[in-house]
């Protein structure tokens, strides 16, 4: 098969390089460029062969669009190997196909708007232009989330009821307080805070009627540390809210006795309301990262011994919290070459290295395998992402 990309997106995706250039060829189920420089077709064979070999278990990418009802794709992995490339490229071929889909950024350090070449600032559902079925964008300020967590938690059960206890003269339960470690986590958030807020931010947006049309939600998570983090973070939260709002409980019994000594009006608390939300949406975060019908987290990785090595490591752990991990995608995969560049020969052959083990990892080998070429311009805007896409998601 040759797939021949309009003038237009050839001059975008002018994928030459200094020595080379390129056309399209497919071999097996995946799609390379194929550049006209001279390396030796010896060679050239054998690493087509050894590629397509390890790349036996291409994905069904037609399992991943096939149903209608709504699901969560997590990209995630080493900083900086292509997870918003995959992200965006996966959301705008979500929406090309019909599913209404929403793209979310988690990573503090956003590059959504980078990627679509448009502005998807400020916290809010943005349209993004020139894909077929709606697709909006979400980039979650990170500041902002976390700042809603701080003023929930420390009206509720942080500095703000110390205080009132500290007045009342209850010092013992000030002192039980402190074991909790909360003004430790709300000054010094642990990484992945942000992110377990803004997925929780998320879920709040999808509960409501207006959001009910997005069939696929594909998330760009912040870098694998994060991510680890992240999953153990619920269950911390989890159990911290818990014991905040018992202890506010035990102390607003304790307050109205006296309040009603004398005679004061009780007045409705809302941050505990806020902070009881808090903690529900939480428990969807678990819940939602651990169901297999609708989630999946989706590793991106390099071919390079060290991002193997670390994906291997991201898999054992999801494994291990029981997250649905199906799908492993090679980015940035060498096109086999007619050339002599000795570079890429060496780059290459490394590469195959890498990509051999993949197939001999326990924790890697039995996921379906995406490969994404090193294309040699920056994949940005949609009209790149959906070629990119197109040759990604198969
Ligand atoms: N297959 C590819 N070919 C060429 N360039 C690529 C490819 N994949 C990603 N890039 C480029 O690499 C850079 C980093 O990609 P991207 O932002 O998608 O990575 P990331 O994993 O999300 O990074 P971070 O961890 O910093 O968020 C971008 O400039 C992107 O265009």
């Amino acid at each position: 098969m040759v797939l021949s990309p309009t003038p237009h997106l050839a001059r975008r995706l002018s994928l030459t390089a200094a020595h080379c250039s390129f056309s399209w060829y497919s071999s097996s189920r995946i799609v390379y460029p194929r550049r006209s420089c001279a390396i030796g077709r010896h060679f050239d064979a054998l690493q087509v062969r050894s590629v397509a070999a390890a790349a036996e278990s291409v994905s069904d990418f037609d399992e991943m669009v096939a149903s209608t009802k709504r699901k969560y794709y997590m990209l995630g992995g080493k900083g900086g190997v292509g997870k918003t490339s995959c992200a965006a490229s996966l959301a705008v071929k979500f929406a090309n196909i019909g599913h209404p889909t929403l793209v979310v950024s988690t990573d503090p350090a956003h590059s959504l708007s980078d990627s679509f070449a448009q502005d998807l600032t400020g916290g809010t559902l943005v349209p993004v232009n020139g894909v077929d079925s709606p697709l909006f964008a979400l980039e979650i300020n990170p500041d902002k989330a976390r700042e809603e967590f701080r003023s929930a938690s420390k009206k509720s059960g942080g500095t703000g009821v110390k205080d009132i206890m500290d007045s009342m003269g209850l010092g013992m339960l000030a002192e039980q307080l402190g074991e909790l470690k909360l003004g430790e986590l709300l000054d010094t958030p642990p990484p992945g805070l942000d992110e377990a807020i803004a997925i929780s931010k998320v879920m709040q947006f999808l509960e409501s009627q207006e959001y009910s049309i997005f069939r696929r939600i594909v998330f760009d998570t912040a870098p694998t540390g994060h991510t680890l983090r992240l999953l153990s973070l619920p269950d911390f939260l989890d159990a911290s809210i818990g014991k905040i709002l018992k202890l506010k409980q035990k102390i607003t019994s304790a307050t109205s006795a006296i309040k009603s000594v004398f005679g004061q009006a009780q007045q409705r608390d809302d941050s505990s309301d806020k902070l009881e939300q808090l903690r529900e949406r939480m428990i969807k975060v678990r819940e939602l990262f651990r169901d297999m019908e609708s989630t999946e987290f989706v590793i991106v990785t390099i071919p390079t011994v060290m991002a193997i090595s670390e994906s291997s490591r991201l898999s054992a752990s999801l494994k291990k919290e029981s997250v649905p991990v199906k799908r492993l995608i090679v980015n940035q995969v060498l096109p086999p070459s007619a050339s002599d560049c000795k570079f890429c020969a060496v780059k290459r052959k490394d590469q195959m290295r890498a990509l051999e083990m993949i197939q001999s990892d326990p924790e890697l080998r039995d996921l379906k395998l995406f490969q994404a070429p090193l294309v040699d311009v920056e994949i940005r805007g949609v009209p790149a992402l959906k070629f990119f896409g197109d040759i990604v998601w198969k």
